[in-house]
């Protein structure tokens, strides 16, 4: 504990945990934001140019050093209550070099093209409420803690420490002295927040998309009921993993009386890549995974496979902007799996283990030959492969945006990790861009018929990004 009531640390050492020096949140200047475009480009130069700025949990907390615990407690009444503050001037807003804040704000949802952080903390929630005004108090005051904590800055307006000392903290407390991490927090809509046991809910009649359908049984498939489905879904995606889990513990906690948690799942090293940016990270097949993932420098195709466009159905209007999020959680065999040579794990792939080349030959962003034959005659990239069954040219041209993360929870009871990948992909039309794949994929691929179980699954509407003074998913209920 540091001697500081806000529990801030001043050891220089801890600046730089994080590869983020904050001599500029240490004297209590404001902290650069990063449009969405900019977070998505990876540009924090530009970044800074933008002059749009407010304080973050660190700048906050340090200028208890500065001007004493009083001015903290009156800047936190002030800032803390949601309200974004400018900068007195551009060049006030020195950038943090880590550009450690994704705005939440944005025409689309944060966490979907910006870059894939490296840690994931998920929760699929069942509303318990039947009050439709509950409901829509309920997402406007995540809109305000999620704008809150994406910033850096604690929920509520009296935050972990400057409340009432007779009653609980308005903010649990885990990320304070922590960066803004580059948390996004991505929302979304299940078939249950529109209609449950025959019944329509929260006056939501005729408002389901049709393409928020009830996801098919697929072959192999072992879903277990606590990791499947939800009536809401909030992504956290971070740098670090605390700020994840305080995300989601803290709408949770703002949630109380309204919603329970149906399940939850945390993510480490991200299997895929969403800008060119990045390099390829690898699964726990040791494989690297995403190399032929669409990428935010991909605006046609983000249009035409991931974002709901404007002219979509009218019972899809308010999802203009929008995309629909699956979530598998796929176990992986991995005892089985290490135990298999590399020639059969290659061909299983399509690709090699070291450098991710297409069996066809090239590098890792070599177009696969998928006609090409070795000595045998038999395809170098075999039938069976999961890189053929998955590619574009085997699925009438669709593609789609992967964001999934690694997993291991604990082992199964029968000597086996529990462990495995859990699949995340943005798709503009499950129906098109998502059944016909999966059925493909667990019928022919041999990797998800011998290594793989699907136990969990959700299907969620992901309503477009709110703008300032908006909530999330407004447009359902306008
Ligand atoms: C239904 C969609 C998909 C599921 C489920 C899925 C699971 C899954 N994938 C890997 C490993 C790799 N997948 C790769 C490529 C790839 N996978 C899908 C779809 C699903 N994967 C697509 C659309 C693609 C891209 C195909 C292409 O356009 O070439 C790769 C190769 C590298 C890459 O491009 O990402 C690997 C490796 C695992 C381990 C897994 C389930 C645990
Ligand atoms: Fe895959």
């Amino acid at each position: 504990m540091s001697g500081c009531p806000f529990g801030h640390t001043s050891d220089p050492a801890d600046a730089d945990r994080s590869g983020e020096p904050t001599a500029v949140e240490r004297s209590g200047e404001p902290t650069a934001v990063v449009t969405s475009q900019e977070a998505a480009d990876g540009d924090s130069a530009a970044a800074a140019s933008t002059g749009t700025s407010r304080f973050s949990r660190r700048g906050l907390l340090s200028l208890a050093g500065v001007g004493g615990a009083g001015a903290v407690a009156g800047l936190a009444a002030g800032f803390l209550g949601h309200d974004v503050v400018t900068a007195a001037s551009a060049s006030a807003a020195t950038p943090d070099p880590g550009a450690s804040v994704i705005p939440f704000f944005g025409q689309h949802q944060a966490g979907i093209t910006t870059p894939a952080q490296d840690r994931l903390h998920m929760a699929a929630f069942d509303v318990t409420t039947e009050d439709r005004k509950e409901l829509i108090r309920l997402l406007k005051d995540w809109t305000a803690a999620a704008e809150a904590m994406t910033t850096g800055v604690p929920t509520g307006k009296t935050g972990a420490v400057d409340g009432p000392y007779d009653a609980p903290p308005e903010d649990t407390g885990e990320a304070l002295d922590l960066p803004a991490a580059k948390l996004t927090l991505t929302f979304g809509f299940g078939a249950g927040l529109f209609e449950k046991d025959g019944k329509v809910r929260f006056g939501l009649d005729g408002r389901r998309p049709d393409a928020l359908i009830d996801l098919p049984h697929f072959p192999g498939d072992d879903l277990l009921p606590g990791r499947t489905g939800g009536d809401l879904v909030v992504q956290a995606c971070a740098d670090d993993p605390q700020v994840a889990v305080h995300a989601i513990r803290n709408l949770a906690r703002i949630g109380f009386g309204k919603v329970r948690v149906r399940w939850s799942q945390l993510g480490f090293g991200r299997t895929s890549s969403t800008s060119r940016t990045q390099v390829t990270a690898r699964n726990l097949f040791g494989f690297k995974d995403g190399t032929n993932n669409l990428k935010v420098e991909d605006n046609a195709l983000l249009d035409e496979h991931v974002w709901v466009s404007s002219t979509a159905r009218p019972s899809e209007q308010w999802m203009a902007g929008g995309s629909y999020l699956v979530a598998r959680r796929i176990q992986m065999h991995i005892e089985t799996w290490d135990r298999t040579s590399l020639r059969e794990q290659e061909g299983l792939i399509g690709r090699t283990k070291g450098a991710g080349a297409p069996l066809s030959g090239g590098d890792e962003f070599t177009a696969p030959d998928f006609a090409l034959a070795g000595r045998e005659g038999a395809p170098l990239i075999p039938l069976d492969s999961h890189m053929r069954l998955a590619h574009p040219d085997q699925n009438d041209g669709v593609r789609m945006l992967r964001r999934g993360y690694n997993f291991t929870d604990g082992s199964d009871g029968l000597g086996h990790l529990d462990a495995g990948l859990f699949f995340i992909a943005f798709v503009k039309d499950p129906r098109t861009h998502y059944v016909p794949m999966q059925l493909a994929l667990a019928k022919g691929d041999t990797l998800s018929v011998e290594y793989l179980k699907h136990t969990g699954s959700g299907l969620f509407a992901v309503p477009p990004g709110v703008e300032a003074g908006g909530f999330i998913g407004e447009g359902l209920f306008a």
